[in-house]
């Protein structure tokens, strides 16, 4: 039975990049006979303009459904006056809680040939190889109360709630010790714990799972110096664990490391090991349109989800390999050009990994 991965396109920039996606598994498909179905719906302020809602219930139905999931972007100003409820992010939000996609995996890898891309010195990231493991379906973006209210003296104020049950904590940290485990078995689990009593609990449970994994070695790190090391030696990490919002911002941080924020693929898995893929970055709407963004990120993308979701790790080493090859031959999108570079649009980047499979 030939198996289905559901598109995402989205907003932005979305529908570009994971057109070149797409473009893709196609010659996956007619080359290498890859044996999937793709199906398409809208998430996102597509979903809205189309359905009246970022998560259109057609949409979820055929998420559940599907083998795999492969998201663009969502989000863009034109949605930004919505209800919250009703703004793209809320659909991203919604199908990963949907889904129980709990664990989130993002990689940040340097290819070789993008040392000099990286705003930082080439000794800094030439070999950096970091996973990011980040809570995905808990923590502040979900915890209840939340809102603005007017107190008695009449100000108004905003709150969320910072929330992690044990058993949230106790899922992610096992996904990251199993990560480590098929890596270099350092750990590093990113929290507050010198502030937040949620971060107490999180490195009390962190420490306990541990247990489970002695040949790992765990370490801890407040998150304001995890940012400070991701810049000055980020080559200390193998495995970083950390909550939805810290994972959120150190990620955009890493992907600097490796060239362009344009580079970082994600997976975010459930525990039957059904997973959405997407980059990590956003909509971008200062590019959208202009075929100027990057889909390397994407494409890499596609490469997680043939090796989580689909088992074709063979394929998945041969979109690797083709990004290598791409970036060997000197092709750079704006994001990646740091000067002198001749610099290729969105889709003859796509072009040419296809080229190169
Ligand atoms: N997973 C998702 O769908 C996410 C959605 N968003 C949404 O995206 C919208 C824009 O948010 P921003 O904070 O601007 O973040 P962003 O990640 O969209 O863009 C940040 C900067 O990086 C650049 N950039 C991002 N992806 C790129 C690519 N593939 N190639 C070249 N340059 C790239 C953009 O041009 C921009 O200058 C907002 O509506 C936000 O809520 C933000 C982050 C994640
Ligand atoms: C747009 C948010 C819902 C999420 C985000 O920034 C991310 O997952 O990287
Ligand atoms: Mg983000």
């Amino acid at each position: 039975m030939s198996r289905t991965i559901l598109v995402l396109p989205g907003d932005g920039i979305g529908p570009e990049i994971i057109a070149e996606a797409v473009k893709l598994i196609d010659a996956l498909k007619s080359r290498h006979g890859l044996d999937v179905e793709l199906d398409e719906a809208t998430i996102g302020g597509a979903g809205y303009d189309a359905a009246g809602h970022p998560l259109p219930e057609e949409t979820l139905t055929k998420a559940r459904a599907a083998d795999a999931v492969l998201l663009g972007a969502v989000g863009g100003p034109q949605y930004d006056a919505l209800p919250r409820e009703l703004r793209p992010e809320r659909g991203l939000l919604g199908i990963r809680k949907e889904l129980g996609l709990f664990a989130n995996l993002r990689p940040a890898l340097l290819y070789p040939e993008l040392a000099e891309a990286s705003t930082l010195k080439r000794e800094v990231v030439e070999g950096l190889d970091i996973m990011i493991v980040r809570e995905l379906t808990g923590g502040i973006y979900f915890g209840e109360p939340r809102g603005v209210r007017t107190r008695e003296d009449g100000e108004r104020e905003g709150f969320n709630t910072l929330v992690y049950r044990e058993h949230e904590v106790e899922r992610i940290a096992r996904v990251a010790f199993e990560t480590a485990m098929k890596r270099g078995k350092r750990l590093c689990s990113v929290d507050k714990a010198n502030v937040l009593e949620v971060s107490e609990l999180w490195r009390e449970v962190v420490e306990r799972v541990g247990r489970d994994y002695p040949g790992v070695e765990l370490s801890h790190m407040y998150v304001d110096n995890a940012a400070m090391q991701l810049i000055r030696a980020p080559k200390q990490f193998d495995v970083m664990v950390t909550t939805n919002l810290f994972g959120d911002i150190l990620s955009d941080a890493a992907s600097m490391l490796t060239g362009s924020i344009g580079m970082l693929p994600s997976a975010s898995l459930n525990a039957d090991g059904q997973g959405m893929y997407e980059p990590i970055h956003g909509s971008a709407p200062d590019i959208a349109g202009q075929g100027m963004a990057n889909s390397l990120a994407t494409i890499l993308s596609v490469s997680m989800l043939l090796r989580h979701s689909l088992r074709e790790a063979a394929l998945a080493d041969r979109v690797d390999a083709a990004v290598g090859t791409v970036l060997r031959q000197g092709l750079r999108t704006a994001d990646l050009a740091r000067g002198g570079e001749a610099v290729v649009g969105t889709a003859a980047m796509g072009d040419a990994v296809v080229a190169a499979l």
